[in-house]
Parts: structure tokens; sequence; C-alpha cells
């Protein structure tokens, strides 16, 4: 089978195979990616994914080359510290050495701590990701691995592209609808970011997540996917433009820190912070960005957009204060200068917290 895409990492080029049922052939398109043969492959599933799923992604290995499989519990709060140390044991007793594989078979929870233990366990092996939410068409390319800390996301981890991605979008066909709301708003990221005219085809293609056909699903996976491949092929390690792809996501970051790992999805809070971002944009260039479509078709998909009551904005600023854009105490907001145009531009605490302390309601 030919890929759907081709990355290009620093350190090697990896296929996206995107398609219903792929999880059938899971074994014959990892060996088919592979540069060199697998000693043994050890499966790290989140155990929601892996009661729906993972049977058929082992029948699809033949007897002999069999892999041992780590279960991780549901949720945000898997991605810790002591959820990581676990599995290095695990992967230690399995006795996996530096030729072995790991895949992860989960949404981006999964595939962001299977691939952090890939990329430190004997100082890196390879890893394959099977990506089973829609979220994860972000997560599982471009190599941004890691777990949270309790003062903030993702503030540990490693640059470790995965050695192929398997996407099989049947799977997503069992996702609870908040979670297709989630993945969905980094969809609508890529479009905000880099392809304005997805924004239109996905309001003319997908009027409800439950009537969308595979068919429009696995176009809505490529075209999302390009966005993000263009940008990682040309910064991978976040230099410069990659900062693009964390639009929204200094006060999504903030606000899942802030309310608990977990009690809002990664999404939920994208969204919520995309707006905050197109807000401040207005502001600091003074223009009218017309995105008020977008956000009504949002909310007709049922996001909720404004800041959880719980957070407190003095609480939020701090938090952002740690994101990984921060220089010197000053925060770095990603803004549009138009729809499609990013930049990321220093922003006076002061501004931050009278917009914070405004709200975000909608336009
Ligand atoms: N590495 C990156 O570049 C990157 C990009 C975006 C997001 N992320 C990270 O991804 C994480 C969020 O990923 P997520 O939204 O996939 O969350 P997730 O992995 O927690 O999955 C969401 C929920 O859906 C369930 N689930 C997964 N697949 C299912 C299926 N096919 N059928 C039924 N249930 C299913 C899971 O058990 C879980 O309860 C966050 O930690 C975020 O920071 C990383
Ligand atoms: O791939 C990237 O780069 C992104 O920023 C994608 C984001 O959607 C994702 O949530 C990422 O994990 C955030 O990166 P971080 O460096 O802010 O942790
Ligand atoms: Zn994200």
């Amino acid at each position: 089978m030919k890929p759907s895409l081709t990355i290009t990492s620093e350190s090697h080029a990896y296929p996206v195979y995107i398609h219903q049922g792929l999880r059938h052939s899971t074994y014959e398109l990892i060996e088919q990616s592979l540069m060199k043969p697998a000693s043994a492959y050890m499966i790290i599933a989140d155990e929601t994914v892996a009661d729906l799923y993972l049977r058929d992604v082992l029948a699809s290995f033949p007897d002999n080359r069999k892999p041992s499989v780590a279960l991780v519990p549901s949720g945000e709060a898997s991605k810790s510290l002591d959820k990581y140390e676990e599995l290095l044991t695990k992967t230690l007793e399995a006795r996996l050495d530096r030729q072995s594989v790991i895949i992860a078979l989960g949404g981006g929870v999964t595939g962001d701590l299977a691939g952090f233990v890939a990329a430190s366990y004997m100082r890196g092996i390879r890893f394959v990701q099977l990506p089973s939410t829609l979220l994860a068409h972000d997560s599982s390319v471009g190599g941004k691995t890691g777990i949270n800390h309790p003062l903030g996301k993702n503030l540990i981890g490693a640059f470790h592209p995965p050695s192929a991605v398997v996407y099989d979008s049947e799977m997503l066909m069992t996702m609870p609808e908040k979670e297709w709301r989630s993945g969905f708003a980094e969809v609508v990221k890529h479009g905000f970011i880099a392809d304005p005219p997805f924004l239109q085809w996905l309001q003319e293609n997908v009027p409800s997540f439950s009537s969308c056909s595979l068919d429009t699903i696995n176009e809505l996976l490529k075209r999302s996917i390009a966005v993000k491949a263009k940008i990682v092929q040309e910064d991978e390690r976040e230099q410069g433009v990659r900062a693009y792809l964390n639009f929204g996501h200094t006060l999504a970051h903030s606000i899942e820190a802030e309310s608990g790992y977990g009690t809002i999805t990664h999404g939920e809070a994208v969204a919520i912070g995309m707006v905050f971002a197109l807000k401040l944009s207005e502001q600091v260039y003074d223009i009218d960005l017309q995105y008020a479509d977008t956000i009504r078709y949002m909310e007709s998909l049922g996001y909720h957009l404004s800041i959880p009551n719980q957070c407190d904005s003095h609480e939020l600023l701090n938090r952002m204060k740690i994101d990984k854009k921060t220089h010197n105490q000053k925060v770095h907001y990603v803004l549009l200068k138009e729809l499609g145009r990013p930049e990321l531009v220093p922003v006076d605490d002061h501004v931050i917290l009278q917009l914070l302390t405004g709200g975000v309601g909608n336009k």
C-alpha cells in the first residue's frame, strides 16, 4: 500500500498511512516502513482502545512475532512521571533492546507517553503510532513526545519522530462526541493558521460529527495533516515557524493545568484559546479578522468558547509564564495578522490580563 503522505524529518522519512481498516494490516505496514528489521515489538495501549482494537492489531502479527503489551489507564492523568517510570520498568522487563520497536495504540495521551518512553529508553529506540482519535492526527505526526508536570503541560519531553503512522480511520467511529469535538479543534486550528479555504470546506462537509462519512474523514485527516507536515518539515525542533502550531495553546495549556488535567479536554481548551488569540490579534493589530462565521459554526458543533469560571485570570497568566514560548518572563503569543498568516509576538502582561478579565465571550 502507498502512504497517503511521507514526512521528512531531520533523521529519517516516515510514511503516514490513512484508510479505514488498517489495524488489520498493522504488522505488514510496519515491517514495510522500517529501514532495519525490529528485534521485538511492544505495544503500549490505552486501556479503552485496547478493549476495542488490540485483538485485531495483535492478530495481524505472525505467531513468532507477537508483541508484548503494556496497558495505560485512559485519560490525561497518564501523561505523568509515575506512568512514565512504570512503563520504562515494563519495557525493561520485556527485554526490549536497541533494535526493538514500541507501538503506541491510542490517542494523543498514549502517543505522547509511549513516544517519550521510546525517545528515552536506552537513549532512544524506534516507535510507531497507531492513532485512535481525531486529535491524534495532530499528535501522531511531527515527533513531539512528552509528559505533563503538575506545574505545566508537556514540560518534560523530547523530539522523537515515529518510524511510521498507521491511521485506521474506522477506529474513530467508536469515539465519544466529546472526543470528536476535542480533535476537531486542532483541525480548525490548521485552517486558521495556514489554510482558510479549508475552514469553508469544513463548514460545507462537516455539518455535524455524526453525519461524516469515512471518505470525508479520510479527506479531512489528509488535509489537516498536510498543514502540519509542511510546517514540521520546515522546522522540526521549533526554532521558528513550528511555533505557529501552538496557536490557541498558550491559554489552552494554562486552562488545562489550572482546572486539573483531564477536567477539560485538550481540544476544548484549544478552542477557547483560539478565540482568545483571535481577539488578541484584532486588538494588537487593530484589525477585523472576520472569523465570526467560524465561531458560529463551532458553536453549532457544541463548543463552549468561554474561559471556565473556576480559572482565575492571574493564575492563568502565571501559568503562561512557564509556557515554552515565554522568554525572560515575557509571554509570546501566536497571533494572526490575517487568517492564514500567523506571527509569534511578545505581549505585555497587562494586555493579556485586561482581555482575560474582560472575558472571552463570543463574537
Ligand atoms: N505531540 C503532539 O504534537 C500533540 C499534538 C496535539 C495534542 N497532543 C496531546 O494529545 C493529548 C490529547 O489526545 P487525545 O485527545 O487523543 O486524548 P486521549 O488520548 O486521552 O483520548 C481521549 C479519550 O478517548 C478514548 N479513546 C481513544 N480512542 C478511542 C476510540 N477509537 N474509541 C473510543 N474511545 C477512544 C481514550 O480512552 C480517552 O478516554 C493531550 O495530552 C495533548 O497535549 C500532543
Ligand atoms: O506540533 C506542535 O508543534 C504543536 O504545537 C501541536 C499542538 O497541537 C500540541 O498540543 C503540542 O503538544 C503542543 O506543544 P508544546 O510544545 O506547547 O507542548
Ligand atoms: Zn494541541
